[in-house]
């Protein structure tokens, strides 16, 4: 027997932290997992899941418009909020119960509390010390909240899923992916929708090309942009906020939504009493099989602050497991990773941008199709979508996918197989179109 109550312990059941319990535990480890607040972390209770269900819910708005165009009669067209909001926390009631089975069922035990190191061998949870040979932190991250007056009036993602009613009017401070996901959402339901940024741009990182054609729709939508803006203190009112900026002036609003950026869970975990070192906005530094500085305590998913997606957290736990408890080493590879925000319409991309190729290659070949979906004519619908594939002129690799247009996510997946595997412009261009489709853009671009 070993000296120690479990072979590994986990604190935090979210995306990360489930995988590698449930794996660990499948290769013959004792394990347990602490969850302080609901099994299935972020992803699945605020975070991927409920607000996937809210931009299917949100894109009725304009289905049910352009449905009148494809001879259907829609007399009333009618939103009620708590509707939504009552289906969608019952849809995450049950995720949450799933995922409570999955450890159950792999003999995983779940402690619920909030666990903290006592010494580098020992968590407290709820006073109750447990001992284990080795521990992996996957506690995630929690909305970034700026330190101005008044910030406390604002609300995060974490509660905007329970609001108790529709706001007429919202204030979103970001510019990122959250921020673009809600807006997107709120403006369909009826919300006036204003957001916040910073600087003179949004989404950052993405291909320039692509957050252009967001933004030129989503003003021709009505959403409202305010560029350089920073917000200095914010006021309570009867109705909601007063929002004063830098330059000194204010503006009213039902809702203020802080999107700008997550910081790593690593307050109050006790990380000094282990000798567990954190580097820069406190994420836990790791190498890359997700070792910390301490051998036997590894850390994976947004509290390392590598890739703040699901399908990485998964992968690192999972990684680790295979490789500490199944003897089976491996890591994740961290190239050609697809993401997307679901916006509206909604943005896919893998692989490198035009400028990185450019920077990268010296020089890069770029094809583009910019059109208008089949189903967006027939609405009288005035949105374009733009493909952009970005290519090696060295050695015709494709190395990298860029979209924006209805479904661009689901059809990125796809492509990004392609990306991964090197695939070359001319595979791509002797793939047969597949008619009529979107996608079919991917293999005719000349
Ligand atoms: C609104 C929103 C939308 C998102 N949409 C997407 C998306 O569409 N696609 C995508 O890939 N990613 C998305 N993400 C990001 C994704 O949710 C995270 O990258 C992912 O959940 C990270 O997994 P994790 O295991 O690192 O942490 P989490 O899933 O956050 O899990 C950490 C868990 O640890 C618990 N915990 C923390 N401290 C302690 C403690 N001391 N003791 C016990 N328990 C503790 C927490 O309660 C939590 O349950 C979204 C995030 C948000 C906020
Ligand atoms: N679809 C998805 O995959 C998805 C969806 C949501 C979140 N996520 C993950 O969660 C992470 C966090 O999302 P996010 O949108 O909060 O962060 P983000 O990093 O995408 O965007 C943060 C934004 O806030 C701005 N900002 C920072 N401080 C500010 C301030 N004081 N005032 C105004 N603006 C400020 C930044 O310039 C940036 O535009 C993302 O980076 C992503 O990894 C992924």
């Amino acid at each position: 027997m070993s000296e120690y109550d479990y072979d590994l312990f986990v604190i935090g059941a979210g995306s990360g932290g489930v995988r590698a319990a449930r794996i660990a535990a499948g290769h013959g480890a004792r394990v347990a997992v602490a969850e302080e607040y609901r099994v299935g972390g972020t992803c699945v209770i605020r975070g991927c899941v409920p607000k996937k269900l809210l931009v299917y819910g949100a894109h009725f708005a304009e289905d049910l418009v352009d449905a009148q165009r494809f001879g259907w009669q829609v007399d009333e067209r009618s939103f009620d909020w708590p509707t939504l909001r009552d289906n969608v926390l019952a849809e995450v009631d049950r995720l949450n119960g799933l995922y409570g089975n999955t450890l159950e069922n792999n003999k995983v035990t779940v402690l619920n509390g909030h666990a903290r190191f006592i010494d580098p061998h020992t968590v407290e949870v709820d006073g109750k010390r447990i001992t284990a040979a080795r521990f992996l932190i996957a506690t995630g991250a929690r909305p970034a909240v700026p330190d101005v007056p008044g910030a406390e009036h604002g609300i995060t993602s974490n509660e905007i899923f329970h609001l108790e009613t529709l706001p007429k009017s919202m204030l979103i401070a970001g510019g990122g992916y959250i921020a673009n996901e809600f807006a997107g959402v709120f403006h369909e339901f009826g919300t006036k929708v204003t957001l916040l940024n910073r600087s003179d741009t949004i989404l950052r990182e993405w291909e320039p090309a692509l957050r252009d054609r967001l933004l030129t729709i989503s003003l021709a939508k009505g959403l409202g942009f305010k560029f350089n803006t920073l917000i200095k203190h914010v006021d309570k009112t009867e109705t909601g906020v007063r929002v004063h900026y830098h330059d000194d002036s204010e503006e009213e609003a039902d809702q203020l939504l802080w999107a700008v950026g997550r910081v790593p869970n690593t307050e109050g975990l006790g990380l000094e009493a282990a000798g567990v070192e954190t580097g820069s906005i406190g994420a836990i530094v790791v190498d890359e099989d997700s070792r910390t500085n301490v051998p036997h305590i590894h850390a994976v998913g947004d509290v390392t602050n590598r890739v703040q997606l699901t399908p990485i957290a998964i992968r690192e736990g999972h990684a680790f497991a295979d490789s500490v408890f199944g003897n089976k080493p491996w890591r994740v590879d961290y190239r050609c990773i697809p993401s997307a925000v679901f916006s509206n319409p909604p943005l896919g991309s893998v692989g490198m941008t035009e400028a990185e190729a450019r920077n990268a290659f010296g020089s890069a070949r770029v094809f583009t199709s910019d059109f208008r979906p089949m189903r967006n004519v027939l609405a009288g619908r005035n949105e374009r979508a733009l493909y952009k594939l970005v290519v090696n002129p060295s050695d015709d690799k494709v190395v990298g996918a860029h979209m924006i247009g209805p479904d661009a996510p689901e059809i990125l997946q796809a492509v990004a197989i392609a990306i991964k595997a090197g695939l070359t412009k001319a595979q791509f261009d002797d793939t047969i179109a597949l008619h009529p489709t979107m996608s079919e853009e991917l293999v005719l671009m000349r």
